[in-house]
């Protein structure tokens, strides 16, 4: 498919987005990432942009549209500002999707409401404990007569102390102690009491969202704020997973945007720098690093764009969605040094973009699931078999 193939609503989305980029965003990213403030002013951006909430239906104030239009605008806002396109990401992506899918009307009115409103929902998976073995979490849910008590601890918890709602994955026991299997919760942060925002972690990049680990201490919450997936709560953690490759495919458009927007500084600056009385563009080393890098950017942006096409109506195919950001964050990552080496000492400044992008853009082979563990994603769906990666795994297989 013809990645470049897009619509006209879709390529005015784009244009809409590119334009709030190239102004206001990108004047205020290196601010954004000194200061380490959440970019409140850029919220009120997206929002009278109408790029928050854009996946959420018609019928809760959302537009209604799909995974390759969010994905557009987050490309053309992570270019200028990772912190701004993740934003993008997590008010139409993951946890929201999760909700808007899954949820009881009351959920869902509820989280369109707050997500147009600005607030960007987190998403609390990871444990210190249970990383890439998400599986393997110990927070837990325990019904008490007509409530849920919550208790452990989540951590990497992007927007930690800035987002108030919150999506919060738990083993669920019944009165007797019996494991039901994986739940979502949804809580309010300064609303449900027992949620506790303990720490925020100090990061390499993206600095301008909080990481945090978030405590829970007999967070109690009503059987109504848990998230019930279609097929229940046994199969519940592989279809909040099936929700969560939508924000995979985000995450993954956050490294190309941000590739993507490197790659442009460098290819400006090749023409305007000159060394031995000629165009740095004109030495073949430097040309064959710009084919390289251009090609990384084609081939991330073809997969990014067919791992959100997979998704008409329902969520990003599994496979494809851990195939384009395996590809696509790695490439990043590459792409990006590149560019910064196209600048010399001045690459290596403060004052310039690019030593951000690479601290930025370095996450993505991390956050979402690693490259390593999404290789086993993909080779699992290749050859259709679990692939249990515990030593006693294949025996209990
Ligand atoms: C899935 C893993 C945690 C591996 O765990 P296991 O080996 O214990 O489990 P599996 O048997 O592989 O999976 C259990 C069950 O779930 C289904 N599943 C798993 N992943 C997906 C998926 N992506 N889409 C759909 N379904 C999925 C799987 O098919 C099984 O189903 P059945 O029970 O057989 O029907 C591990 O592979 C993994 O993904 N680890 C990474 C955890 C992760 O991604 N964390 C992200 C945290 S949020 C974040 O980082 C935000 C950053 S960002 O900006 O986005
Ligand atoms: C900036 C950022 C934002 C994040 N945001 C969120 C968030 O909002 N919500 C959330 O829940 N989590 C979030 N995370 C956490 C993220 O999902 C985890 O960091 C990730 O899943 C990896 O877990 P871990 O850090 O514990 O690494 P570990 O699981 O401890 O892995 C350590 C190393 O071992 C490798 N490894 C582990 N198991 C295997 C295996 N079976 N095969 C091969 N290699 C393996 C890994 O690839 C890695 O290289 C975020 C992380 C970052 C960096």
């Amino acid at each position: 498919m013809n990645p470049s193939a897009l619509s006209p609503d879709q390529l005015a989305l784009q244009a809409r987005a590119r334009e709030l980029a190239a102004g206001p965003v990108a004047a205020r990213a290196a601010e954004v990432d000194r200061t380490e403030q959440y970019p409140w002013d850029n919220v009120e951006l997206l929002k009278d942009a109408k790029l928050v909430g854009m996946t959420i239906p018609t019928q809760y104030g959302g537009q209604g549209k799909n995974w390759l239009d969010a994905v557009l605008a987050i490309e053309a806002l992570s270019s200028a500002c990772a912190v701004t396109g993740r934003i993008a990401v997590e008010t139409n992506m993951g946890a929201i999707s999760a909700v808007m899918a899954y949820g009881s009307e009351e959920q869902k009115k509820m989280a369109a409401d707050m997500v147009l409103a600005g607030d960007k929902p987190a998403i609390c998976i990871t444990e210190p404990d249970a990383g890439s073995d998400a599986n393997g979490m110990t927070t837990r849910a325990d019904k008490k007569g007509n409530r849920y008590v919550l208790n452990g601890r989540k951590h990497w918890i992007t927007g930690g102390g800035v987002s108030r709602l919150h999506l919060i994955f738990a083993k669920v026991y019944d009165e007797k102690g019996t494991f039901e299997g994986i739940g979502g919760f949804l809580a309010i942060r300064d609303e449900t009491k027992g949620l506790k925002i303990t720490k925020r972690e100090p990061t390499m990049g993206l600095r301008g969202i909080p990481e945090a680990v978030i405590d829970l201490e007999d967070m109690d919450v009503p059987p109504s704020a848990l998230v019930i997936p279609p097929r229940g709560l046994k199969k519940g953690f592989a279809d909040l997973m099936t929700a969560y490759n939508s924000q995979r495919v985000g995450a993954a458009t956050v490294a190309l945007g941000i590739a993507e927007g490197a790659y442009r500084l460098a290819l400006d600056w090749s023409e305007k720098r000159h060394q031995f009385g000629r165009p740095i563009n004109e030495f073949q080393g430097l040309q064959w690093k710009l084919a390289d890098m251009s090609i990384k950017l084609a081939a991330s942006r073809a997969l990014v764009h067919n791992a959100a096409r997979s998704g008409e109506g329902g969520f990003p195919d599994m496979l494809m969605a851990a195939q384009a950001k395996v590809f696509t964050s790695e490439s990043a990552i590459q792409v990006v040094n590149d560019a910064l080496q196209f600048f010399g000492a001045r690459g290596y400044s403060r004052e310039l973009p690019l030593e951000r992008m690479a601290r930025d853009v370095r996450m993505f082979t991390i956050g979402g699931g690693t490259a390593e563990v999404l290789r086993n994603v993909v080779a699992g769906a290749l050859l259709k078999k679990k692939l249990p990666q515990t030593r006693d795994g294949w025996d209990k297989a």
